[in-house]
């Protein structure tokens, strides 16, 4: 008999995960695609009253899940979120944007999509990589960045400066994190159909924009992005580090 190649295992049964912005949108399914895969989902955001909303609802599945209310902003918060444990899998889905013309954007602007969109980024893939390696684990950082990653588009020079961003300190990390098996990626969406994108959805001008340059025809909704995440924090993916998927409908392949 022929011995067939395995399918590698997509089960995330013992893993603890961490989530961030996972009361709302894409973190949210974020979290429900990895409580589903069999990890422990600590859920983190700011706002203690959804995010108790959020666990309650994965508790009441049957799955395993806590919650942490932390605000990106604040890197000792971030920090100590690994002061005693170190993540098999975290998914970095806070963010945040501000739309306009680059000539009128002004500095609190700039400070304030930076701090959510980069510099705590980076430091959570750091501190989760620290930890990792005083515990002598592998495991795996997935970054929710964006097809603005790639690309740029009308009044997004800020927040494609950090999503570009985003995409160059992953590929620096997982050359640095290689050898101790701690991957990291980025998971690039199109326009997903969440909280974040509703006043750009409400634009008609911009709905048929976005339309015409997906080439699938439709909107993105947060389902499409969940079995990205399984595959990027499993087995399956254990040779996939520094680089980007891109889930956006074949926006950018002209
Ligand atoms: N929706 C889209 O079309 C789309 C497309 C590409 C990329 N993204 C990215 O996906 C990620 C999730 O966005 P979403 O669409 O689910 O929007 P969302 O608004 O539902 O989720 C973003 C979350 O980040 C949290 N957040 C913002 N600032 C924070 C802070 N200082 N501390 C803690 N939490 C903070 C928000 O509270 C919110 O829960 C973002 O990084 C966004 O840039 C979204």
């Amino acid at each position: 008999m022929t011995d067939l190649p395995r399918t590698p295992s997509f089960s995330l049964k013992g893993k603890t995960a961490l989530v961030t912005g996972a009361s709302s949108g894409i973190g949210q399914g974020c979290a429900v695609a990895l409580a589903e895969a069999g990890a422990h989902v600590v859920c983190a955001a700011r706002g203690a009253d959804r995010l108790a909303d959020t666990v309650a609802a994965l508790q009441g599945q049957g799955w395993s899940a806590e919650a942490a209310v932390v605000d990106q902003g604040d890197l000792n918060a971030l920090k100590h979120l690994f002061e005693d444990r170190a993540f098999d899998v975290v998914v970095n889905s806070a963010g945040t944007a501000r739309h306009s013309p680059a000539v009128e954007t002004t500095p609190e602007d700039f400070d304030a999509v930076t701090d959510v969109n980069l510099r705590s980024a980076y430091f959570l893939s750091a501190y989760a990589a620290k930890a990792l390696m005083a515990a002598g684990k592998p495991g795996s950082i997935i970054h929710i960045s964006s097809q603005m990653g790639h690309v740029g588009g009308v009044d997004r020079a800020l927040y494609c400066a950090t999503k570009h961003g985003l995409e160059g300190m992953v590929k620096a990390m997982a050359i640095e994190w290689g050898k101790q098996r701690i991957r990291i990626n980025t998971i690039c969406p199109t326009f997903i159909r969440t909280p974040l994108t509703q006043s750009t959805f409400d634009n008609p001008e911009r709905a048929a924009w976005i339309l015409e340059k997906i080439k699938l025809d439709r909107v993105g909704e947060v389902e499409d992005i969940m079995g990205a995440v399984t595959y990027l924090a499993s087995d399956a993916s254990a040779l996939v580090t520094g680089t980007s998927m891109l889930i956006d409908g074949g926006w950018t392949a002209d």
